[in-house]
């Protein structure tokens, strides 16, 4: 199968899934708003700044322009950090309506929108409308680029409400390194891929401070358990939270240096400020705004998440992230399920 496919932002993920569908035989336009970006990508089939020491496929063509990376796809993917999917898709939709062409879509973002509290498909639906586009996919799981750069092992999930749709989805991407489930709960992907950054956060943080892996582990393990709590106020599926969007990316994540929230946890575990941090790392940290959302949404659907707030309170509030650690385990004893 081989089709015309759109990427939207050339960052480490979006430049590496461009490569990987551009190696699976596709025609692969890749989009950055950075016209230095794009020159260095079709000059030197490099990306520098995103991805060091990888060679893309010379078949592989960046644009800065909107309109010449849009024509002609019959697939548009989303790979722009949440915090510009929204203006994004809105130019895409004034490409659309000019070239009348009716794309699939497909997200591998993750976070939820600050104030409005909207999944990243939400956005694209809202943004795009569906006389513009056919149905949309969210890509996810455990997946560093920079492992699916080396062609190392990667399994991901396909979750859309249209069963072809992700069926469709899963033949795009899969090959011998890169294998794809499909998934029918987009509510329970998303919210799980968006709010494991938060305890990646966490367990960086706690790895910055010296704590071991039995903190860590047990960091994850009660994160999962809250956010599989938001999850199920909105009906997602309880089994979504143990498969490659929940629990896998919890491990991938909260565990590795590829992280950038992970990253990020260790260098404020390590005494560095929220601001440092995110001026030193130079590519989004997705955790950071979730956190705030996360938090604001759990309060207003009156559910539990006690880590999510800790964590709120030493980013947003200056709490002291060991006093923090130390009121969450002086909590008052409970049942585990
Ligand atoms: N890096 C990874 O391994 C993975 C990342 N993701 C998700 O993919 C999304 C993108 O992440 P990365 O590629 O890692 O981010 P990145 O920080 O490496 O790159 C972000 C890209 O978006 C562009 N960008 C930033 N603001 C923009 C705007 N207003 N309009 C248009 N483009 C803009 C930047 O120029 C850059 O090319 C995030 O939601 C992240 O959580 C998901 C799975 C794996
Ligand atoms: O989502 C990811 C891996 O699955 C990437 O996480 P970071 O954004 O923390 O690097």
């Amino acid at each position: 199968m081989s089709e015309k496919i759109a990427v939207l932002g050339a960052g480490s993920w979006g430049s590496i899934l461009a490569n990987l569908l551009d190696e699976n035989g596709n025609e692969v336009s890749l989009w950055s708003y950075n016209p230095k970006q794009v020159k260095e990508l079709n000059e030197k089939h490099t990306n520098t700044h995103y991805m060091k020491d990888f060679t893309y496929s010379e078949t592989l063509i960046a644009y800065s322009d909107l309109k010449q990376a849009l024509t002609g796809a019959t697939t548009v993917l989303f790979v722009v950090p949440t915090k510009a999917v929204r203006s994004v898709a809105g130019d895409v939709k004034q490409v659309l309506e000019e070239l009348q062409t009716k794309p699939q879509l497909i997200h591998a973002s993750k976070g939820i929108e600050q104030g409005t509290y909207k999944r990243v498909s939400e956005i694209l639906a809202e943004e795009i409308p569906a006389e513009l586009r056919k149905s949309i996919t969210v890509l996810s799981g455990p997946s560093h680029a920079e492992d699916v750069a080396k062609r190392d092992i990667t399994l991901v999930t396909a979750a859309s409400t249209d069963a072809d749709a992700a069926k469709h989805v899963q033949q795009l991407f899969m090959n011998r390194y890169f294998r794809v489930y499909t998934n029918s709960d987009v509510i329970g992907v998303e919210i799980a891929a968006a709010l494991k950054n938060i305890i990646a956060l966490g367990t960086g943080a706690l790895n910055g401070l010296g704590y071991g892996d039995n903190a860590k582990a047990a960091l994850m393990t009660r994160g999962l358990a809250e956010i599989s709590r938001l999850g199920a106020s909105f009906g997602a599926n309880p089994q979504t939270f143990t498969g490659l969007a929940g629990v896998g990316d919890i491990i991938v994540t909260g565990t590795s240096e590829n992280s950038r929230n992970y990253r990020a946890g260790d260098e404020l575990g390590k005494g560095q400020s929220l601001q440092e941090v995110i001026d030193t790392m130079g590519m989004v940290i997705e955790g950071v705004a979730t956190t705030k959302a996360a938090y604001e949404l759990a309060k207003q659907r009156g559910v539990e998440m006690p880590i999510t707030g800790a964590i709120y309170q030493v980013l947003y509030e200056g709490k002291d992230i060991r006093t923090a650690i130390s009121d969450l385990m002086m909590r008052e004893g409970r049942s585990e399920f």
